[in-house]
């Protein structure tokens, strides 16, 4: 496994010296707001959100992210830095649909913008269906650059209907800066989440956070406090109390 990745990053190697920065990848927005979730929640962040995803969670809040949707707009890795880059803020949330499910591209795309000077935090919010093997590849070998990544995992829970897609050789690649978010839709999907994390996972900091549609934040919260897990934090999405929880581009 491991010889074959070294070659296929050789290979993105060998086109990231030529002009992959140049090639297209379907976009849905670029834009700033606050980020509303995790453990950067509340910092003025810019969102670049890539069009496509490889699940269909059933209670998906970004379905106009995905097929039948189209993109809203094709742009080159360096369109979307300049762009990303306009906005001057340190912290960056690369997010989709599944970000990372474009092979290569997605690999460039992330390098590049960790080299935005400005920008010291890049947070990638991933579907826990993608192997992280090449990012956490590239993370080391961009060193000192590659500090600024940062996995936001998620697994995904029976309620989501996809949980069978979820690949847990990830968790080896999370260190204690990732995130492993678990979005809990009802009661079989947090004694999921809690068996998950008393046996499963390795580093990483652990968020529950509630399907803003079918769980109280209070009952997520005290279920929480009859459990033993000292180390999960709640995390709601603050963006869906600011705003219309059907809005887009906040
Ligand atoms: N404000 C805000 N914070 C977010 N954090 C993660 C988001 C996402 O859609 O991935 C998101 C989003 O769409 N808006
Ligand atoms: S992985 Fe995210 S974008 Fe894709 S269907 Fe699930 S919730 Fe929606
Ligand atoms: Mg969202």
């Amino acid at each position: 496994m491991n010889n074959q990745l070294t070659i296929d990053h050789q290979s993105d190697e060998q086109l990231r010296n030529s002009d992959l920065n140049d090639l297209q990848l379907p976009m849905v927005e670029i834009f700033e707001t606050i980020q509303g979730e995790g453990t950067a929640a509340g910092e003025r962040t810019t969102f670049v959100r890539v069009y496509n995803c490889n699940l269909r969670c059933q209670w998906c809040d970004t379905k106009y992210s995905y097929a039948p949707e189209k993109p809203v707009f094709f742009a080159s890795i360096k369109e979307i830095c300049h762009k990303a880059a306009s906005f001057e803020n340190r912290w960056l949330c690369l997010t989709g649909g599944e970000p990372l499910m474009h092979g290569r591209k997605s690999i460039a795309l992330v390098e590049a913008l960790a080299k935005i000077p400005h920008v010291t935090d890049v947070h990638i919010e991933t579907n826990g269906a993608i192997d992280l093997s090449p990012f956490a590849q590239l993370r080391q070998e961009i060193q000192p650059l590659g500090q600024k990544i940062r996995f936001i995992m998620d697994y995904k829970l029976p309620g989501s209907g996809e949980e069978h897609r979820m690949l847990t050789s990830n968790f080896q690649y999370l260190t204690e800066r990732d995130e492993i978010k678990f979005v809990i839709a009802d009661d079989r999907d947090f004694e999921r989440a809690v068996d998950i994390v008393e046996n499963e996972i390795g580093d990483g900091k652990v968020l529950f956070s509630p399907v803003f549609s079918s769980m109280s934040a209070k009952r997520l919260v005290e279920k929480l406090l009859k459990t033993n897990l000292k180390q999960v934090r709640v995390s709601l999405q603050l963006h869906k109390w600011i705003w219309d929880p059907e809005a887009r581009g906040v």
